[in-house]
C-alpha cells in the first residue's frame, strides 16, 4: 500500500516521544496510592485531551480488552436478521484478506467483532452504530469492513474513514496497512495536515484516511475525489470527533455530500446522548449495538497504575 513506510516511522517516533515523556512518570508499589493513566491530579495544569488520552491508550495497549458481557442489540432491522460469527472464516473473506487476519495474530473474533462483522459485511450493506469501550478490537472490524469492501477494478476513492486527528488517522493506516499485507492491490491515502495533491489531480486509490478539515478540501474544495462514489463511509472515535472544535459540522458536511446508498459505520467508545444524537443525525436506519464496559476488571489496563501524571503531548 502506497506510504506505508513513512508512516510506520511516524508512529514509532510518536511512541518514541510519548515514551520519553513517560519517564516523569513513578509507577506506584503496593503501598501506595494507586491512580489510573488518564486519571488527573487535581492540582496539575495539563490535562490529556480525548484525542490525547486515545492515543496513548491505543500505544501502550498490549492485545485485546477481554470484556465478558453480552452484546446488546439496541436496535435492528426487523427485514434482515441479525446473526454472529464464532469464526473470520465464517465471513466468507477473500483467501489474502484472511490470511492478513491471522497474520495479525487473530485467531477468533473479538465480543464485538462476532456481532459487527456480519453486519457491516452483510448484502445488501447495512449501517452500524457500534459502541464499546477502548481496545475492544473496533478498529479491526471497520478496518476488515474496508477492505473487503474494496473493488480493485475501480482505480478511484470507494472508502472513506473519518478520524478526529492526524496520529489517530496514522493509527488506523497502520493497522489497514498490516491487514491488507498480502492485498498489495489495494491502495490507500491519508487526507491529513501536510499531505498534499495538486489541484486538478484525480486520486487513484480505492481507501481514503482523514481528518474531517483535509477531507472537505480535497472533495469539495479541490475535487480530487467525488464524495458521491464513496460507497463505505466510516466515522470513528465519534466520541472524540465532537469534542473537537468545529469537527462535528465538517463530518456533516461531508455526511451531506455522501450518496444515499452508502454504507455508514460509526463508532465510539462512550455512549452519552451527544454522541448518539450525532450518530442518529449520520446513520439513518442503523443496527446498533452496544458491549457494556466490564468495571473494574480488565487485565491489561489495571496494570499501569502511576503518581501524580503529567505528560503534555504537542
Ligand atoms: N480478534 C482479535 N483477536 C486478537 N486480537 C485482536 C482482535 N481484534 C483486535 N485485536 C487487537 O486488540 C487490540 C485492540 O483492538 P482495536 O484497536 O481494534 O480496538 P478498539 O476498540 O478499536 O480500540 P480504540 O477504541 O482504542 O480504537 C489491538 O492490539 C488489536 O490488534
Amino acid at each position: 500500500m502506497s506510504q506505508k513506510v513513512d508512516w510506520a516511522k511516524y508512529v514509532a517516533e510518536t511512541e518514541k516521544n510519548i515514551t520519553n515523556k513517560l519517564n516523569s512518570v513513578e509507577i506506584s508499589g503496593e503501598d501506595q496510592k494507586k491512580e489510573k493513566i488518564g486519571e488527573v491530579d487535581e492540582e496539575a495544569p495539563e490535562q490529556f485531551s480525548p484525542a490525547e488520552a486515545s492515543l496513548l491508550a491505543k500505544i501502550i495497549r498490549k492485545g485485546l480488552v477481554e470484556n465478558k458481557n453480552s452484546v446488546e442489540v439496541q436496535r435492528k432491522d426487523p427485514k434482515s436478521p441479525l446473526y454472529s460469527i464464532k469464526s473470520f472464516e465464517a465471513l466468507n473473506l477473500t483467501p489474502n484478506l484472511l490470511k492478513g487476519v491471522y497474520g495479525m495474530g487473530f485467531n477468533a473474533p473479538s465480543k464485538i467483532q462476532e456481532t459487527a462483522l456480519p453486519t457491516l459485511l452483510a448484502d445488501p450493506p447495512q449501517n452500524l452504530i457500534a459502541q464499546s469501550q477502548s481496545g475492544t478490537g473496533k478498529t479491526a472490524a471497520f478496518v476488515l469492513a474496508m477492505l473487503s469492501r474494496v473493488d480493485v477494478s475501480k482505480s478511484y476513492p470507494q472508502v472513506l474513514c473519518l478520524s478526529p486527528t492526524y496520529e489517530l488517522a496514522v493509527q488506523t493506516g497502520e493497522v489497514a496497512a498490516h491487514m491488507a499485507k498480502f492485498c498489495p492491490d489495494i491502495e490507500m491515502k491519508f487526507a491529513v495536515r501536510g499531505e498534499e495533491v495538486p489541484r486538478g489531480t484525480k486520486l487513484t486509490e480505492h481507501i481514503i484516511i482523514g481528518t474531517p478539515g483535509k477531507v472537505l478540501d480535497w472533495s469539495l474544495k479541490f475535487k480530487v475525489f467525488d464524495l458521491k462514489k464513496i460507497t463505505v463511509f466510516v466515522l470513528d472515535e465519534a466520541d472524540v470527533m465532537i469534542d473537537q472544535q468545529g469537527h462535528q459540522d465538517q463530518c456533516i458536511k461531508i455526511h451531506k455530500n455522501l450518496s444515499t446508498t452508502c454504507q455508514m459505520m460509526f463508532f465510539s467508545a462512550t455512549y452519552d446522548q451527544e454522541v448518539m444524537e450525532f450518530a442518529e443525525h449520520i446513520v439513518k436506519n442503523p443496527i446498533i449495538i452496544r458491549l457494556k464496559r466490564e468495571e473494574e476488571s480488565l487485565d491489561n489496563i489495571k496494570q499501569y497504575y502511576v503518581r501524580q501524571v503529567k505528560i503534555i503531548l504537542h
